[in-house]
Formats: C-alpha cells, sequence, structure tokens
C-alpha cells in the first residue's frame, strides 16, 4: 500500500474485538468501507439501523460522512435513509448505518462483516450568522427546484404516457 500523502490521525475504538479496522480499498479513495457486526435481511421497503461495531474520535474541525455505496444501490435498491450521515467530531458512540431497502420486490440479505456504507473524513468550516434584512442580489437570486431545467422522470403527472420525461420541460423554452 503506498503511502497517504498527509493523513489525518482518528483515534478508532472497535466494539467488537472482530471487526475489521477501517481501510482504503484503493489509493486515491475517498472512503472507508463500514461493515455491519449484525446480520440482517431488509423486506423491500424495510428499513434497519445497523451497527458498525467503531466508534471514532475526530479532530475539531472534521466530520466524518456515511455514504452509500454504489454497488449496493445498483445491484440490490439499498439506501441510507439519512444520505449523506454526518458523524459529529464530538461523537463517541457507536456509528451506525441507517439503510432502507429501496428494492420493490426483493428482500436484501446482511452477513455479519458484510460491507454496507463507507464513510468519508472531511474537514468542516465552522460559520457565524450575521442577520440582515436584505441578502445581496447574485445571478441565481431565487431561482431553484429545477429552475434550471432537466428534471428526472415522475410517473403519473403528465397525462399522457404515465410519466414526465427528463426534457419534459423543453416544451417551454
Ligand atoms: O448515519 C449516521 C448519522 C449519525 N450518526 C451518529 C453520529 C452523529 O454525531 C450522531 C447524531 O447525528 P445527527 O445529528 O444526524 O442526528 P440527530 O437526529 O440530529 O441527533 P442529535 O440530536 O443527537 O444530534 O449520530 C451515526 O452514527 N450514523
Ligand atoms: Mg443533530
Amino acid at each position: 500500500m503506498s503511502q497517504l500523502r498527509n493523513p489525518v490521525d482518528v483515534l478508532l475504538r472497535r466494539l467488537d474485538p472482530e471487526v475489521p479496522v477501517p481501510a482504503y480499498g484503493h489509493p486515491g479513495d475517498a472512503g472507508v468501507d463500514l461493515v455491519t457486526t449484525e446480520a440482517a435481511v431488509l423486506a423491500p421497503g424495510e428499513r434497519a439501523v445497523l451497527p458498525t461495531g467503531v466508534s471514532i474520535a475526530l479532530p475539531d474541525g472534521y466530520a466524518a460522512f456515511v455514504h452509500p455505496r454504489s454497488g449496493l444501490a445498483a445491484r440490490c435498491g439499498l439506501a441510507l435513509v439519512n444520505a449523506p450521515g454526518t458523524v459529529d467530531a464530538g461523537y463517541r458512540g457507536e456509528i451506525k448505518v441507517i439503510v432502507v431497502n429501496l428494492d420493490p420486490r426483493e428482500s436484501v440479505r446482511f452477513e455479519r462483516f458484510d460491507r454496507v456504507a463507507q464513510l468519508v473524513v472531511q474537514q468542516v468550516e465552522k460559520v457565524r450568522f450575521h442577520e440582515v434584512a436584505e441578502l445581496p442580489g447574485s445571478a441565481r437570486a431565487e431561482g431553484g427546484f429545477g429552475s434550471t431545467g432537466g428534471h428526472a422522470a415522475v410517473g403519473g403527472s403528465t397525462g399522457g404516457n404515465g410519466y414526465a420525461s427528463v426534457g419534459a420541460d423543453r416544451e417551454g423554452q
């Protein structure tokens, strides 16, 4: 394994003696995989809070984010309810992963120590809020929620073929 450039030291406690210490799979990876220490079966639509067997102490000014794994999302329809989950620097409890099976038909099965999510550690800024009566202007102003166009397909809203296509807003342009 090649040397990481300026790695940040993070204290980690194993709450399960057999759980592997999380490690980057490849040089350049942003996240380390987290495993579940409990086997679980999620029926379609079911959610669960899975324990990872680790707790950490991040330096002040950092946070860790629990992100989904794309393979589980693509193959099984597995999502994280609160993606990305936020692990605060002061949190000393067990990191948990809140999963939901979004597949309409198939159950998702986890064995003990299956990799369930990935943890990305990042620096985070602290801000001070200054209340004002008016905010400075900007090009976007209050445009949002699709103002730029390119919406995903959504069922049942167009009447015609039963879904609103990604380019549905082209007509109005
Ligand atoms: O996916 C997650 C999200 C959060 N946490 C832990 C670490 C985090 O520091 C703590 C609180 O998370 P959050 O602030 O998102 O939850 P909350 O509902 O606002 O709880 P609290 O009132 O304790 O902040 O829970 C996890 O282990 N996994
Ligand atoms: Mg909170």
